[in-house]
């Protein structure tokens, strides 16, 4: 498989009123195409950095990131996110449809196809029958469904995922992860998602890349040799499974005295940033 994402030398240091934060080390990994690469590190460790700087909403302070082999200099066109903030993610004056169609906007200039990539987008993860409502009158699940339908709408190489499961409850969090795995079996998505589950990593990933603690830099490139059909039950009860959850988990903690981690400041400026330049076009569009 050909190389999709390549990070090389990668790391970042914040300046803050108090002087300057480095957030992560030094990280070098690659993902091949139709790869599902999960992140996992401790609290405050970079994980958000890291994927804010490949996504090219901050610039990195070292260190190259290569998308099909261009650097990545701003958001990449082909590139899609999902935050974990559901209810910022979605416009609350749009239709369900029209939220997946806007980002499309820019990509594909026929309406009409516009509206078939999204009707198609919405059957993908199940929601064929809530295009013409508005995301306040959807569940947190459902939210993220329709997030995940707008990435996916745009045919993105890469789909990065920053805790895309951190806000719903357990049930709809297992069904939210079988349907990543179903989709992206269907249509070879490339994705890397940062997670703080252990077992979410273990289910999800073909590799999990554990982070150290800050300023991160990645420990060990992990293969999760677990069958491609997962199961909540049966996977996740697997000596296998079992294996490996114990694996990621001697890596996080392993050696490491039993201190509690420093309160991380969450970056949700970058996310804003991002979120009010599609605003801003939301409102100054006639056609929405
Ligand atoms: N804009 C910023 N300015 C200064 N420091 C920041 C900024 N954003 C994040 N940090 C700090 O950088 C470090 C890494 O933050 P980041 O959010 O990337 O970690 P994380 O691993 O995703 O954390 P968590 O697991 O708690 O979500 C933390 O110590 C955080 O406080």
């Amino acid at each position: 498989m050909p190389t999709m994402l390549e990070v090389s030398g990668l790391g970042h240091t914040y300046k803050t009123k108090d002087g300057v934060h480095n957030a992560i080390g030094d990280v070098s990994f690659t993902v091949n195409a139709g790869e599902l690469v999960c992140v996992v590190g401790p609290s405050g460790c970079g994980k958000s950095t890291l994927l804010r700087t490949i996504s090219g909403l901050i610039t990195p302070t070292v260190g190259e990131v290569l998308l099909h082999g261009d650097p990545v200099r701003g958001v990449p066109a082909d590139l899609a996110v999902v935050f974990q903030d559901y209810s910022r993610s979605l416009f609350p004056w749009l239709s369900v449809q029209r939220n997946v169609e806007f980002p499309l906007r820019t990509r594909v200039s026929a309406r009409a196809e516009r509206r078939e990539r999204a009707r198609e987008a919405l059957e993908w993860v199940g929601l064929s029958a809530a295009g013409g409502k508005y995301p306040w009158q959807l569940s947190g699940g459902m939210q993220q469904r329709v997030a995940i339908a707008r990435a996916l709408a745009s045919r993105p190489s890469l789909l990065l995922m920053d805790e895309p499961f951190a806000s719903v409850d357990a049930q709809t969090r297992f069904e939210l992860e079988d349907l990543l795995l179903r989709v992206r079996a269907e249509h070879d998505s490339t994705v890397l998602l940062v997670t703080h589950d252990i077992d979410e990593s273990v289910y999800l990933g073909d590799r999990v890349l554990v982070l150290s603690k800050s300023p991160g830099s990645i420990t060990t490139d992990l293969d999760v040799n677990l069958p491609d059909e997962r199961d909540q039950i049966t996977t996740r009860a697997s000596s296998e499974f079992v294996e490996l959850r114990s694996e990621v988990a001697r890596l996080l903690h392993g050696g490491e005295p039993a201190t509690r981690p420093s309160p991380s400041v969450p970056d949700t400026a970058a996310n804003d940033r991002f979120l009010a330049a599609e605003r801003a076009e939301t409102h100054s569009t006639s056609d929405t």
